[in-house]
C-alpha cells in the first residue's frame, strides 16, 4: 500500500517506517511559529515561567509580530513589546516586527523546508504545504506544550485529492483556482483532511500562487493543504541560499485518498466568494456591478510580489472611480522593496492606491483600513465572514487581486479580462 505526502511525512517525523490515515502519532516539531495573537501572550509565559523548565530548542522558534502592527493603540503597542521582550528573555533570534503577516515571513526568511513538521498559533500556517511541507494550525495551549517538549500529536488525516489540468484562462488566477474549489468542497467539506492538489495546472504556477492556494485550506476545514516538491520548490529556495537537494516528495501512486475531485483549468473564469461565506462562490459575470467603497489588496493570500505586479497591469495608466478607496498592502517588507524598485508600487499609486505598510490589519478589520457599516469591499484575502474586516453591517467580496483592481477602477464588481 502507498502513503500519501502527509502519510510520508508524519511517519518520518514519528520515527516510523509507514503511517496511514487514522493513526495517532507523536511526531517531532521542526518549527514552532507564533504570532502576536496566539503566541507568547501572558498566559503561556506565565505557565512557561511557572514549569521553569525555558524552551526545547530556541533556534526552532520562530516569532512574529503582525497583526499588531503597526499599533492602532497603546493596548496592542503594549502587546507587541510584550512579545519583543518575551523573545529576548527565551533568547528567541527569530524574531520579527512590522514587516509582514507571518505566513509570508515564514517561508520568505527560509524557515520552512519540505517534508518538515511545523506548528503555528495561526490558521493559515497550512500555507507552508506549498513547499511541500506538513503544516497546521493550533492554538495556545498546545504551543506551550510544543515550546516545552518539541513534540506534539497528531491524527494522520485522510487526503483529498484535487487534481486541476490545462492551462489557466486570460484573467484568472490562483485565486480563482482555489475559489472555485472551496466553492465545489464547501467550507468544512474537508474538515480534518489534508488537501493535495495535482495536476499540470499547479505544476506550471510559480511558487507566489501556489500559496495562495494552500493558504486558503482551512477554509475547507483541512489540517493541511500540500504541494509535491519540484524544481519550481527548489528554485524558490535556492533563492532563500538553501541550496539542499531535497527529494521531490509526493504520494505514492498506490496511495489511499479518500476522495479525488478533477478540474479543467480552461473552463475557468474570474470567481468570487459573496458575503458571509468563503464557499459562497460565483462567477464575477453573475455579480457585475455591484457597487463597492474599498478595493484591499494585501494578506498572507493576495499581497505577493505577482499579485501586485498583476493587479499594477490592471491599473497601469488608468483612475480608479471617484469615491473609491483602493488600499494596497505589500505582504513583506522584501515584497515592498522589490515593488517599489520595479515601479510597480508607483504604478498602484499613480492609478490612486494608497500603499500601506505590510500587515495583517486590514485583513482583519483591526486597523489601517476598518470598513464602516453599510461598506462593501472587495478583497484579495481569505475569509469574508460577517465582520471580518470592520463592521457587522459591512459586506466582503473575496476575489483575485486583479478581479479587485478591476472593481477599484469601476468603483464597481467587473470582470478583469476587459483590462488585460
Ligand atoms: C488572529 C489569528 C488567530 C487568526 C487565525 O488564526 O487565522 C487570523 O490570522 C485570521 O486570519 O483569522
Ligand atoms: S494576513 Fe490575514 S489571514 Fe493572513 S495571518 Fe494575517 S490576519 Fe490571518
Amino acid at each position: 500500500m502507498g502513503m500519501t505526502m502527509s502519510e510520508k511525512i508524519l511517519a518520518q517525523a514519528a520515527g516510523k517506517a509507514s503511517a496511514k490515515a487514522g493513526d495517532i502519532l507523536w511526531v517531532k516539531v521542526d518549527k514552532a511559529m507564533m504570532d502576536d495573537v496566539l503566541g507568547p501572550r501572558v498566559e503561556i509565559a506565565e505557565k512557561l515561567k511557572e514549569l521553569n523548565v525555558g524552551v526545547w530548542d530556541k533556534d526552532k522558534i520562530v516569532v512574529i509580530s503582525d497583526h499588531y502592527t503597526p499599533p492602532a493603540n497603546a493596548t496592542q503597542a503594549a502587546i507587541v513589546k510584550f512579545t519583543r521582550d518575551w523573545c529576548s528573555a527565551y533568547g528567541v533570534d527569530n524574531y520579527y516586527e512590522f514587516v509582514g503577516p507571518c505566513h509570508q515571513i515564514m517561508v520568505e526568511k527560509g524557515h520552512v523546508l519540505p517534508g518538515q513538521i511545523i506548528v503555528g498559533t495561526d490558521s493559515h500556517t497550512c500555507m507552508y504545504g506549498a513547499l511541500g511541507s506538513f503544516s497546521t494550525g493550533i492554538g495556545s495551549t498546545e504551543m506551550l506544550g510544543v515550546l516545552v517538549t518539541g513534540e506534539i500529536w497528531l491524527k494522520v488525516p485522510e487526503t483529498v485529492k484535487v487534481e486541476w489540468s490545462g492551462n489557466l484562462p486570460k484573467g484568472t488566477m490562483a485565486k480563482d483556482l482555489v475559489l472555485k474549489t472551496i466553492g465545489k468542497v464547501g467550507h468544512v467539506g474537508a474538515t480534518y483532511k489534508a488537501i493535495e492538489y495535482v495536476g499540470n495546472t499547479i505544476e506550471n504556477m510559480i511558487m507566489d500562487e501556489r500559496m495562495a492556494i494552500t493558504n486558503m485550506a482551512v477554509e475547507m476545514g483541512a489540517k493541511a493543504g500540500l504541494i509535491p516538491v519540484d524544481n519550481i520548490t527548489l528554485e524558490y529556495l535556492k533563492e532563500r541560499n538553501i541550496n539542499q537537494n531535497f527529494d521531490f516528495l509526493k504520494s505514492d501512486k498506490e496511495a489511499h485518498f479518500c476522495d479525488e475531485l478533477r478540474f479543467n483549468a480552461e473552463e475557468l473564469e474570474p470567481v468570487a466568494a459573496c458575503p458571509h461565506e468563503v464557499d459562497n462562490v460565483t462567477e464575477i459575470k453573475n455579480i457585475e456591478g455591484t457597487k463597492i467603497d474599498q478595493a484591499y489588496i494585501g494578506s498572507c493570500t493576495g499581497g505577493r510580489y505577482n499579485d501586485l505586479l498583476m493587479a499594477a497591469k490592471v491599473l497601469e495608466g488608468k483612475k480608479i472611480a471617484k469615491g473609491i478607496r483602493l488600499l494596497v498592502s505589500p505582504s513583506s517588507k522584501d515584497i515592498w522593496d522589490r515593488c517599489a524598485k520595479d515601479g510597480i508600487l508607483q504604478k498602484l499609486s499613480d492609478a490612486g492606491a494608497v500603499i500601506l505598510s505590510p500587515t495583517c490589519g486590514v485583513c482583519l478589520g483591526l486597523h489601517s483600513g476598518t470598513i464602516a457599516p453599510g461598506e462593501v469591499c472587495i478583497s484579495s484575502t481569505n475569509r469574508n465572514f460577517i465582520g471580518r474586516m470592520g463592521s457587522a453591517d459591512s459586506q466582503i467580496y473575496l476575489a483575485s487581486p486583479i478581479s479587485v483592481a478591476a472593481a477599484a477602477i469601476e468603483g464597481k464588481i467587473a470582470d478583469p479580462r476587459k483590462y488585460l
